[in-house]
């Protein structure tokens, strides 16, 4: 059902919340996340978006989406739904619109796979007391590809029933992941779910996964625009980044081809707030219902905002206390 064109009224808030990324980004660090939020409502209805464009991932800047909210809001205002052309921006925005008018379940997945640097020790105290489920996320490319394969070696020699995914970012040439792969005992490899992009190129990455035996999934080559879902591709997974690939229906239909060819879709955290992050486990428990998706990254952040992730002990912001645009 869509929401009638009379009745409508629309705020924007603009926030920023005191972050450390960690591990999470890399070089491209910050020390505080920005973004927007949208709250719609008609009738009796109500529907919330957050639009926060990632420094360093996202190619428009926060400037650019809040010009394109604040237009799109006055366009919507008058009866128009058309959405905006900028990811971000299109992302939240069709969520706004998807829980005004009903369409975005609210049967949430709120299990998280734990993510961290290469530091053993820590890793295997944390995966070894843990219950059920046992999948770690781990970055690598910082140490020397041959250490980080010694240690992802150890901590699955350590925790014999654990899962790793891996994420290197494009760190490695192919003969440094070819070396990160030569410390792996093979028989270890397969409790390997997947390594994000190991090389720089996908072509290298794709020996890569042919020569090891390692599973490889795609991030960034996702977003690239002569990224094309195939049949023949190696890869086992995608991970999808929400606010850095569009709307909601984008999601869907890249979530969909996925599922065609047999590969497993990740829905994942551009580090998003709580409001954000909740709406993304609720996204996952629908497009994505048997995977866990990637969003450990409240925990990076100085404060939740408007909505809480359950069992999180952050201190909640309520909308009131927020900057508003309009
Ligand atoms: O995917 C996850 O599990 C966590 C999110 C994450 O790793 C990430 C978060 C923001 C930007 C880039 C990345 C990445 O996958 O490299
Ligand atoms: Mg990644």
């Amino acid at each position: 059902m869509n929401s009638p064109k009379t009745n409508r009224t629309a705020h924007v808030y603009k926030w920023q919340i005191p972050i450390d990324v960690g591990v999470a980004l890399r070089a491209k660090r910050i020390s505080c996340r920005e973004g927007l939020y949208i709250e719609l409502r008609s009738e009796d209805r109500c529907g919330w978006g957050e639009i926060s464009p990632l420094p360093g991932f996202s190619a428009e800047s926060l400037e650019e989406a809040q010009d394109a909210l604040l237009c799109w809001t006055k366009l919507w205002l008058s009866g128009e739904e058309e959405l905006p052309k900028l990811p971000s921006a299109a992302f939240g925005i069709s969520c706004a619109l998807a829980e005004l008018n009903g369409t975005l379940p609210m049967k949430a997945d709120y299990r998280t796979v734990p993510l961290g640097g290469c530091e053993t020790e820590k890793l295997v105290d944390k995966l070894a007391g843990a219950k059920g489920e046992k999948t770690a996320k781990v970055k690598v490319g910082f140490s020397g590809a041959a250490n980080d394969g010694i240690t992802v070696d150890t901590v699955l020699h350590a925790v014999s029933d654990v899962r790793l995914r891996l994420d290197a970012n494009r760190s490695w040439t192919l003969s440094q992941a070819l070396d990160f792969a030569q410390n792996i005992r093979p028989h270890y490899r397969e409790r390997i779910a997947f390594i994000e992009e190991p090389c720089q190129s996908r072509e290298e990455s794709r020996i890569f996964a042919r020569q090891t035996g390692i599973a490889i999934a795609w991030d960034e080559s996702l977003r690239e625009s002569d990224f094309t879902f195939d049949s023949s591709d190696i890869a086992k997974a995608v991970v999808i980044k929400p606010t850095l690939t569009g709307s909601l229906e984008k999601i869907k239909s890249q979530a969909e081809a996925a599922r065609r060819l047999g590969m497993t879709a990740v829905i994942s955290s551009s580090l998003e707030s709580s409001l954000g992050l909740t709406q993304l486990a609720r996204i996952a428990a629908w497009l994505t219902p048997n995977t866990i998706p990637g969003l450990d990254t409240l925990n990076l952040m100085r404060y939740q905002q408007i909505r809480p992730w359950p069992q999180s002990t952050l201190e909640l912001v309520p909308a009131e206390s927020l900057q508003r645009l309009i």
